[in-house]
Formats: structure tokens, C-alpha cells, sequence
């Protein structure tokens, strides 16, 4: 693996957990608006993806682009996720355009998509249902965040079509450290586990693809978002399922695990 990754928004826990699983697999250039606290393991550049200039040369050289830098807030205003998550990626397809980039992964999110579950919760977050979001579906955002994420998969579409860049958008569902959220059924659904998104990022630098949305959530019993494209066009292969641990975040017996 000799890729050279450029990672925007390398400090946040997206970042974090990709780092955490596959640091030593590629030459990375790390990328964040926010200084590293410590002495980076990696090249790192201080910049913003809404500067056009700061970002075409942070992707020199570089052959993939893993996209994560934006506000993450559900609850973001308009101001925020207009300037930080829309123009941040419109920049960044541009930039990988531009300097011959031959990938983007967009770190798209379950908000793109929130209100199918308005009219079917809570059933679809239990195991006896069978609903499912397979990535062919039309958005449904939550709220404005949603919105922004919904418009930074268009914009992937467009840079493909227009330019042949190669894009794969990942709707993430919820990335928490250790174990699902606790007393969330929400949450446990569509739980991300750090090393299944180590893994599934990886996946995304590797695999050929043209232009994809693919959900990334762990094998949970409980799930209303289809792995099936992630594996298929991926190569994805998840570990962790969130019905291995209880409400409360602990792992389960063996005894618990029959029930
Ligand atoms: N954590 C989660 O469960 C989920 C995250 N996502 C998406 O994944 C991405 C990463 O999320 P997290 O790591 O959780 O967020 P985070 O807030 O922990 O990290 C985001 C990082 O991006 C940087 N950043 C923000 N705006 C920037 C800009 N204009 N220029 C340069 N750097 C900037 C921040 O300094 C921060 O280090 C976001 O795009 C978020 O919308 C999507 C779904 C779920
Ligand atoms: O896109 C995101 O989704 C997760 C899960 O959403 P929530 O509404 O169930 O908390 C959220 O935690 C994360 O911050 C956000 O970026």
C-alpha cells in the first residue's frame, strides 16, 4: 500500500479512529484548521478546505482524498454548515480535480437521509424489522446539517460526471469509542465501532469505484441501513455488532448473547 492519503479533519474522532486503525498503512498528510496539540506522527498542514489555494497544494502529490473536515453538529446553523460542510467540499472536489486526484471519500452522514424514520420509528430500530435504506434513495435530511450533507454527495456527483473523479460518499451512521451509545436504540443501530471504521475508510482508499453512497454502520442485529453495496463495491467486511453489548454499554455474557 504506497497510497499518499491527504485526511481533512485528521483531529476530530473520525480522524482519530481511522488513525488509530490504519496509521501505518499509508504515507499520510494530515489535515486540520486546528493545530495538533502534540508532535504530529505525520505530515500535517494547518488549513481551512474552504481556501481554495491552501487546499491545492495540501493535495500535491496526493493520490486519495479521505474527506472528513466540516461541522459534525446536527443541530449546526445555516451560516456554519453553508460555509464549513457545502463550500468546504465543493473546494475540496475542486482541488482534487485540479492537482489529479484520483479519489474522494466523503464523510456524508445519517442525516442525510433522518426522516424515513419519522413515520416507522421506533420499529426500524429493532432487529425484527426488515426495513432498509440501500443508498438508491432520494435524501430526506433532518435538518440543515443534513441538508449540507446531502448537498456535499450531489457536489460528488457532479465532480464525477463532469470530471471523471472517482467518489465514494459514506453515510456514517454513530462512530463511538469502545462501546454502541448507551440507552440509544437509535444509536445502536446504526453504531459505527472505530475499528469497523478504520476498516471500512480503508476500503474506500482501495477499492475502484465511480460514484457511491454506501452507509457505514457496524453488523448490528438491529439495523435499518443495508450494508450490501459497502460490501459488494467495497470489499467491506465489519467485526462489531452493537447486540453484543447491553443498553448500558457492556459487553454481554455468553448467556446474555442467547437471548
Ligand atoms: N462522528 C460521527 O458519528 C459522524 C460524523 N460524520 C461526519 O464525519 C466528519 C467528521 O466528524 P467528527 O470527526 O465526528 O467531527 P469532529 O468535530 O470531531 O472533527 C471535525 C474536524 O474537522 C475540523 N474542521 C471543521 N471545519 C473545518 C474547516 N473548515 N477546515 C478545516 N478543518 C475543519 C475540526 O477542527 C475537527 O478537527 C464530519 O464531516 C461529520 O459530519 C457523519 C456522521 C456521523
Ligand atoms: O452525523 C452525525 O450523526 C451522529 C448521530 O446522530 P444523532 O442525532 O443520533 O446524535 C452524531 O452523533 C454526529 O455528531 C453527527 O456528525
Amino acid at each position: 500500500m504506497d497510497e499518499r492519503v491527504l485526511l481533512t479533519g485528521a483531529q476530530g474522532r473520525v480522524g482519530q479512529a481511522i488513525l488509530g486503525g490504519i496509521a501505518d498503512d499509508y504515507e499520510w498528510r494530515l489535515l486540520d484548521r486546528e493545530p495538533p496539540a502534540a508532535e504530529p506522527d505525520h505530515e500535517f498542514v494547518v488549513a481551512d478546505v474552504t481556501d481554495e489555494e491552501e487546499m491545492r497544494e495540501a493535495m500535491a502529490d496526493v493520490d486519495v482524498v479521505v474527506h472528513l473536515a466540516g461541522d459534525p453538529r446536527p443541530e449546526a446553523p445555516w451560516e456554519s454548515v453553508l460555509r464549513n460542510n457545502i463550500d468546504g467540499a465543493r473546494v475540496v472536489y475542486e482541488a482534487a480535480v485540479d492537482t489529479g486526484v484520483e479519489k474522494v471519500a466523503f464523510a456524508s452522514s445519517n442525516h442525510a437521509v433522518g426522516h424515513y424514520e419519522t413515520e416507522r420509528k421506533p420499529d426500524i430500530y429493532r432487529k425484527s424489522s426488515e426495513f432498509r435504506l440501500d443508498g438508491t434513495e432520494l435524501p430526506r435530511p433532518s435538518n440543515l446539517y443534513g441538508v449540507s450533507k446531502a448537498a456535499g454527495e450531489t457536489l460528488g456527483r457532479y465532480y464525477h460526471d463532469e470530471h471523471d473523479l472517482s467518489v465514494v460518499c459514506v453515510r456514517i451512521g454513530n462512530l463511538t469509542k469502545g462501546h454502541p451509545p448507551k440507552d440509544y436504540e437509535r444509536g445502536q443501530a446504526m453504531w459505527l465501532s472505530y475499528r469497523d471504521c478504520a476498516h471500512l475508510f480503508e476500503r474506500c482508499i482501495e477499492a475502484d469505484y465511480g460514484y457511491e453512497i454506501v452507509y457505514g454502520i457496524s453488523d448490528n442485529d438491529r439495523k435499518y441501513y443495508s450494508l450490501e453495496r459497502a460490501k459488494e463495491v467495497l470489499g467491506y467486511d465489519p467485526q462489531d455488532n452493537s447486540a453484543e453489548y447491553t443498553m448500558g454499554g457492556e459487553l454481554k455474557d455468553d448467556a446474555e448473547r442467547e437471548e
